[in-house]
C-alpha cells in the first residue's frame, strides 16, 4: 500500500459550506477556470509538483457548481498534477459533456496523443511562468507544443505575474494560437488602475488575439476579504482592475471560480461570495451574459447554444 503525501503545511483547505449567492447567475453560466486535485489515493500528486494539496474530487466540484448555479465548467490542469492530465480527464469525461479540458502536455506529445485529448474535450494547453510554481520558465516548450496544437484550433493559457509582462510579452504575441490570462495577469492591486503597469497590460490585450480571465479577487487582494456578515461588498481593491478589463474588452473576459483555491495562505474564500463579486465587475445584464455565458461558450463549445 502506498503512503500518502501530507499537504504542505499552512495549506487551507476550500471553503467547507459556502454560501448559496444572492446574485442569480444567468442561465448557461460557465466557471472557466477551477481544477481536481487527486484524490492522491486514486491519481497521484506529480513529483516535480511544488505543493501538495488537500484532495478536491471531481464530485466536490460538481457539488459546488450545481450549489453556485453554474451550468458547465472548464477544468484546467493543476501544476500539483504536473503533464498527468488523467484526474482532469477523469472529471471532464464523468461530466458528460458538461465540461471541457486544458491541459499540460510535454514538448514530445505525438499528434494521436493531443487528438486523443481532443476527442476527450480538452481545448487548450496551459504554461506557468509564475516562479513559485515552476522550475524554470518554459519557453522553448511553449514554441515546440503551440506548433502543435494550432492546427487543432486549440489555444494557450498562460500564467504570469503582472511585473514580467514587459520582458514576455513579444514571445507571447508572436505565438500561433489564441492566448487566455489566467487571473488578469497578476495585476500589483497596489499601483494606480491607470498606472504604466496596468496599461501595458491592457495594451497587450487590445493589440493581440487574447481573452482574459477576471478571476482570483481573493488571490489578488491585498485589503483582505470581506467581513463575516457579507454585508460590505467583497476585495473592493481588486474591483477597479477587473471593471476595467471587463469595460474595455467585454468580449473577450470569462470568469471562473478557481476552486479549490490552491496555495492561498491568508484566507480561504466563500464560494458564494465569489459569486456576489461578479455583478461588482459586470454591472449590465449584458456584460453579466458576455462574460458568464457567451464568451465561454464561443471559446469552449462553439457552435452550440448555452
Ligand atoms: O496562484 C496559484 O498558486 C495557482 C496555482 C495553480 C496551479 O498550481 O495550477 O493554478 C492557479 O490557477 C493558481
Amino acid at each position: 500500500m502506498s503512503t500518502l503525501a501530507p499537504k504542505t503545511p499552512g495549506w487551507l483547505d476550500w471553503y467547507p459550506n459556502p454560501s448559496k449567492p444572492r446574485f442569480t447567475l444567468p442561465a448557461g453560466t460557465v466557471d472557466a477556470h477551477c481544477h481536481v486535485f487527486g484524490p492522491q489515493a486514486e491519481f497521484p500528486f506529480a513529483p516535480e509538483r511544488k505543493y501538495t494539496p488537500c484532495d478536491a474530487s471531481k464530485d466536490q466540484l460538481f457539488a459546488l457548481r450545481d450549489h453556485l448555479g453554474v451550468t458547465r465548467t472548464v477544468i484546467v490542469q493543476a501544476t500539483c498534477h504536473g503533464a498527468d492530465n488523467s484526474a482532469m480527464l477523469d472529471a471532464v469525461q464523468a461530466a458528460g459533456g458538461r465540461a471541457r479540458g486544458v491541459a499540460t502536455v510535454r514538448p514530445d506529445v505525438s499528434d494521436a496523443e493531443l487528438r486523443r485529448l481532443d476527442e476527450a474535450g480538452v481545448r487548450g494547453v496551459r504554461f506557468n511562468f509564475v516562479r513559485r510554481l515552476v522550475d524554470a520558465a518554459p519557453h522553448d516548450a511553449l514554441r515546440t507544443i503551440a506548433k502543435k496544437i494550432a492546427p487543432l484550433g486549440w489555444h494557450i493559457v498562460l500564467y504570469f505575474e503582472a511585473a514580467d509582462l514587459p520582458e514576455l510579452a513579444d514571445f507571447f504575441g508572436a505565438l500561433p494560437a489564441p492566448l487566455v490570462i489566467d487571473h488578469m495577469g497578476r495585476p500589483d492591486v497596489t499601483k494606480p488602475v491607470d498606472g504604466p503597469e496596468f496599461g501595458g497590460f491592457l495594451r497587450f490585450v487590445a493589440n493581440n488575439d487574447v481573452w482574459v480571465k477576471v478571476s482570483c479577487p481573493e488571490r489578488l487582494t491585498v485589503s483582505g476579504p470581506p467581513a463575516l456578515d457579507g454585508e460590505q461588498h467583497a476585495y473592493t481593491d481588486v474591483v477597479p482592475f477587473a471593471r476595467r478589463v471587463v469595460e474595455e474588452f467585454p468580449d473577450r473576459v470569462l470568469w471562473g471560480s478557481d476552486w479549490p483555491h490552491p496555495n492561498l495562505k491568508s484566507h480561504m474564500p466563500d464560494d458564494g461570495l465569489l459569486v456576489d463579486y461578479v455583478p461588482q465587475i459586470a454591472v449590465t445584464a449584458e456584460e453579466q451574459r458576455k462574460l458568464l455565458v457567451d464568451n465561454p461558450m464561443r471559446l469552449y463549445w462553439p457552435g452550440e447554444t448555452a
